[in-house]
């Protein structure tokens, strides 16, 4: 005879409680256990399966990802830059105190390195020691430029506080090479490199006082700027102003940095045309200020915008990385889960070199990355969306006579001119797609130049239009 367990009454008071019968036997018992423990791990799941959906529903649909991808200088900051001006304009005026310290440093270190050059030359005129000759200058070093470089020495101390102030706010990284207001670089080096900033630390926060103090309540831009920071160099750029100017607009400098070889890059061209404007008292940098100010990234950041089409709201996340080869390691983890990309190829640098590395054209560069982007099976179901950037210095290159056949032979004897180059640009960056792509997809190509907000702005809202399609259509089909 089986032993039976005596168990307490059912309780009366919950319709719903299930009792075990008040009597069984232990292996009656034992298998009631082992169901009760089933149906409870069926029932926990249910419960997190149902938590999680509810979740999901409180967090709203999955963000919209993009990712933006190009070797550096290729304008993928300046891309999201467009973003914030067109979805998070508060945010991106609220910066321009910032910006005001970065454009600052763009015109400090476009100096340095046109007196660099300047005493390049100087060196190379010097008589050889115990050479009895006074120095012999050549024709493009006047005393009137020699005295306006000693005038203008007050701006490596500018430059030295700039970046000071920048780099320790935002655990920035500056060439090891570099030596503040030096011009004693080694000529084979020709040009010191640029600092970088971790954009995923809040750097601006040490310039704008709005942002301190996270009160944004105002559209006033003037308002983020501290006009009695002791720090700023405004006084000592508006002192230095005329002479800035008188400078670089001199014809013998010109031909004088052609000689040297001095890159367009390592002259902020746009902020040198507006110094007066730029060295005034209580500048604010405007919109175009903003996106044409230089500091390159390091790292991966990630911004959020609230983007409403018909009626209806959406995330999205868009991600801007380091393109310098160094820093491109960091970008496959962000492959996974990738609704778009947009790829960035700046196709005015058909005659120059990657900055890290001489040997490498940057056309070639931007073919190999495309490629390596179009192959990657992880993103397949990538939207690719390729912006030919810099269209506006392509135009002045082939305007000036550069040929673009002297640097791409496939190019042969189509005439020198955008619309034949872009055609020619198009194909190619097309043709890579539809014969390595690992599976069928559209080929989104757009000619851009993203330093102007017009133009981006249409692009955008073209990119948008079409990825809320897309992710209808996909909803669509799911449900
Ligand atoms: N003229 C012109 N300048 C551009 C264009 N796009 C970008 N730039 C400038 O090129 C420079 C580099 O642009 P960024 O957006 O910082 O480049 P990036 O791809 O983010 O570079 P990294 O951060 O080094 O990877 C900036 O000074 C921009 O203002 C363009 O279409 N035309
Ligand atoms: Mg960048």
């Amino acid at each position: 005879m089986q032993a039976r367990v005596a168990r307490p009454a059912p309780d009366d008071s919950d319709p719903l409680s299930i009792q075990p019968p008040i009597f069984e036997t232990l292996e009656e018992r034992t298998a009631r256990l082992a169901r009760e423990s089933r149906e409870k791990e069926i029932s926990d799941a249910i419960d997190a399966e149902i938590e999680k959906s509810r979740a999901n529903e409180r967090r709203g649909p999955k963000p919209i990802k993009i990712l933006l991808l190009g070797q550096s200088e290729s304008g993928k900051s300046t891309t999201l830059k467009n973003f914030q001006l067109m979805y998070d304009p508060k945010s991106f005026r609220a910066e321009r105190a910032s910006w005001r310290a970065v454009v600052q440093l763009n015109v400090v270190q476009s100096f340095r390195n046109i007196l660099d050059a300047v005493a390049r030359i100087e060196n190379q005129e010097q008589p050889s020691p115990g050479s009895p000759q006074s120095p012999k200058r050549g024709p493009l070093l006047t005393p009137e430029i020699l005295g306006i470089k000693l005038r203008l020495q007050p701006l490596a101390d500018v430059e030295k506080n700039l970046i000071r102030r920048i780099t320790t706010a935002g655990s920035g990284q500056v060439d090891p090479d570099f030596r503040h207001g030096s011009s004693n670089v080694h000529p084979s080096k020709g040009t010191l490199k640029e600092i970088a900033i971790n954009s995923t630390i809040p750097w601006k926060h040490a310039f704008s006082r709005l942002l301190k103090s996270d009160h944004r309540s105002s559209f006033d831009s003037a308002d983020a700027i501290d006009w009695d920071d002791p720090e700023d160099p405004w006084a000592i750029l508006n002192q230095c102003s005329q002479d800035m100017i008188q400078l670089w607009n001199s014809p013998s400098i010109k031909q004088l940095l052609t000689k040297k070889m001095v890159r367009n890059e390592d002259l902020s061209e746009y902020f040198l045309d507006s110094l007066e404007r730029i060295t005034a008292p209580r500048y604010v940098p405007t919109d175009d200020d903003v996106l044409h100010a230089r500091l390159k990234t390091l790292g991966v950041s990630e911004h959020l915008f609230k983007i409403s089409t018909d009626g209806s709201v959406r995330d999205w996340k868009v991600y801007d990385v380091g393109g310098q080869r160094s820093l491109r390691a960091a970008w496959a983890p962000y492959f996974d889960d990738i609704d778009a990309i947009i790829f960035l190829a700046p196709i005015s640098c058909f005659d120059q070199v990657l900055e890290e590395d001489h040997r490498v054209n940057r056309l070639e560069d931007s073919f190999k990355l495309w490629t390596m982007i179009v192959t990657n099976r992880l993103l397949k179901d990538t939207n690719l969306i390729l912006f030919l950037n810099k269209i506006d210095l392509l135009r002045t290159k082939l305007t000036s006579g550069v040929k673009l056949r002297d640097y791409v032979v496939s190019y042969g004897d189509r005439p020198n001119d955008l619309d034949s180059a872009t055609a020619y640009f198009k194909r190619k960056f097309g043709g890579i797609l539809y014969e390595k792509s690992p599976s069928p997809r559209v080929f989104y190509c757009h000619l851009t130049t993203v330093t102007d907000t017009k133009s981006t702005k249409y692009i955008l809202s073209n990119v948008r239009d079409m990825l809320m399609r897309q992710n209808l259509m996909k909803t669509n089909l799911l449900a």
